[in-house]
């Protein structure tokens, strides 16, 4: 599991060694570790090292002071070495040991931005370390204006120093022009703002360097789901299971006008291991239905008198069917787990409970947020993604899945989890009808399983949150398989899954059957 925190709890983990006068080892380490990783880069590239030219982009603050540090030791592996001060001062030690090891020092200003931007974009590597953790704000006058520049002529490898400067690494906002990075290296533990969109853009590859403050951290502010908590998280059957001890999901779905959704969210929950999926909904639905999917069972009861482990509600489903309408309502109000999708989110309740997990893209959940009295347009949810999912979580207190590149969950208490293990080919109609149904057959089958969640670390009451990662990883690893660089159907992406579910099984050692079938052996 990834872990990632604000700069302020970062900054909170440094401070008894700051205080016990680590500073400058701290930086030190932080250096050292921007330098070996551009180094690392600079290989896998394929690019000489000796006689390279590297431009640091330096502020006044530590942040700039681990740049030209980490400079200095390009330098002295033989690079060619340009730092370009933005600020009235620089770090005092750390500009003296880059002026040391032979570093050629400039000072920007407002007339030799433009100069200095074509002469950056020509380098061979640029690093950004003009503003870090203690940024207020984006960046300002000839430094943004030499960013700017700099944007329209990118060099070949641009690499920031702890954070894109200009970028809220707290919440991956963006004030201003921020240089698009293709390595972040950043100092004690990721910062939440480069794991959500749009800061995720603008970080390219994350690489975090332990600097020795990673026991004082606290609980993270966001986290990341990885293949071995995949591993860990999904079930397995054990030998004597059965169809409906595996999880039995219902599925409230379709409408004439869209009946592929309700086929697409059945794939997919039956892709994700779900013992038996039950379909209730118009009949022209079910009978698509029963040509393509005939595992599922089609039935023509109530929320009621339908016994399954969890819903699926609202894939492609019409508003003006007031009995699918009945039926959404009726599967929220459950108590069982609930994944509501599209045409269900403005038919519910404004208030849920943590166990619906809601999956709107960026548009719907503006939409919802209106209905709230939030005031965000589509626009204002893509620029700030967490809040937007962390807000729309809090105000309807069940748990919220930000569908996009990377894909947000947030639970109405405090986990939060960010996944982006996709690729853009999943920006294809039916992709999310898909999802929904990976959600809804892992609510079917673990939304019980409390200890499955606490002996992972998990706080059981969050646990919502965690399946709706899952399930964004499940989907988005399988659609990046299925895609492999080419065009992708939404069909595609759920055949994939269990190619991909069998894959990360495989890192994990528990898999219950195995193991009872070798005991039942030796008996
Ligand atoms: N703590 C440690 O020991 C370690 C910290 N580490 C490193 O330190 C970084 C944090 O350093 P930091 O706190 O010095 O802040 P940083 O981001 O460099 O800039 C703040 C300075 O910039 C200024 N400024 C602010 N906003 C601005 C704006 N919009 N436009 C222009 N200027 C602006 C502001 O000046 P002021 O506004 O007060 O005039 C202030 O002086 C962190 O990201 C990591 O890289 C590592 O070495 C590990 C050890
Ligand atoms: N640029 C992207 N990169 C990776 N995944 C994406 C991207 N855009 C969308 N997706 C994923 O594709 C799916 C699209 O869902 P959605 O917008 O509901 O489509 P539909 O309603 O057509 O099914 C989501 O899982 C989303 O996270
Ligand atoms: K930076």
């Amino acid at each position: 599991m990834i872990s990632a925190y604000t700069g302020t709890q970062i900054r909170e983990a440094e401070k008894p060694l700051l205080d016990s006068g680590m500073g400058a080892v701290l930086m030190q380490r932080a250096a050292y570790g921007l330098a070996h990783a551009v180094v690392s880069e600079l290989r896998t590239r394929g690019s000489r090292l000796y006689g390279c030219s590297v431009v640091v982009l330096t502020g006044k603050g530590n942040n700039g002071g681990d740049g030209l540090f980490a400079a200095a030791h390009l330098a002295g592996r033989g690079m060619r070495t340009t730092a370009v001060l933005a600020a009235d001062s620089a770090h005092p030690d750390a500009l003296a040991a880059f002026e040391r090891a032979g570093g050629r020092v400039v000072h920007l200003t407002e007339a030799n931005a433009p100069d200095l931007a074509a002469q950056a974009g020509r380098a061979d590597v640029v690093i950004d370390a003009l503003l870090g953790t203690g940024a207020q704000g984006g960046l300002r006058g000839s430094a943004a204006a030499l960013v700017s520049l700099l944007a329209e002529r990118p060099p070949r490898l641009a690499v920031a120093c702890d954070v894109p400067s200009g970028l809220n690494s707290d919440t991956g906002e963006t004030a201003g022009p921020v240089l698009f990075a293709d390595l972040t290296v950043t100092f004690g533990g990721a910062k939440a703002g480069l794991l959500a969109d749009p800061g995720a853009d603008y970080a390219g590859t994350v690489h975090v360097v332990p600097i020795g403050i990673e026991d004082g951290l606290p609980w993270p502010a966001l986290r990341r789901l990885e293949p071995s908590d995949l591993a860990t998280l999904l079930p397995s059957p054990s030998r004597r299971s059965h169809k409906y001890s595996r999880g039995v999901l219902g599925v409230v779905a379709g409408s004439t006008a869209y009946p592929g959704a309700a086929v697409l969210a059945c794939r997919g929950a039956l892709a994700a291991g779900v013992g038996m999926v039950r379909y209730l909904g118009p009949p022209d639905v079910a009978d698509l239905i029963r040509q393509s999917c005939p595992e599922v069972v089609c039935s023509t009861g109530t929320v009621a008198d339908t016994h399954v482990q969890a819903w699926l509600v609202g894939s492609g489903m019409d508003g003006a069917d007031d009995e699918q309408m009945q039926h959404v309502r009726d599967a929220a109000d459950s108590g069982l787990p609930t994944v509501a999708d599209a045409g269900a989110l403005p038919a519910l309740p404004d208030v849920l409970a943590p166990q619906v997990v809601l999956t709107p893209h960026a548009g719907e959940l503006a939409t919802l947020l209106q209905r709230l009295g939030a005031g965000m347009d589509r626009e204002a949810v893509e620029a700030a993604t967490l809040a937007a999912a962390r807000q729309a979580a809090g105000l309807t207190e069940a748990t919220v899945l930000l569908k996009g590149a990377t894909t947000l969950v947030a639970s109405p208490y405090q986990d939060f989890y960010s996944q982006s293990d996709g690729t853009p080919w999943l920006a294809t109609a039916g992709s999310g009808d898909v999802l929904a149904g990976v959600i809804g057959a892992l609510l079917a089958q673990v939304g019980s399983d409390v200890g499955r969640f606490r002996a992972a670390g998990i706080d059981p009451d969050e646990r919502w949150a965690a399946i709706a990662a899952m399930a964004a990883s499940l989907h988005a690893r399988a659609g990046a398989a299925a895609s492999n660089g080419a065009p992708l159907t939404a069909g595609r992406v759920a055949e994939a899954i269990p190619g991909i579910w069998d894959k990360v099984s495989a890192l994990s050692n528990q898999r219950p059957w195995e193991r009872n079938s070798r005991s039942h052996r030796l008996r």
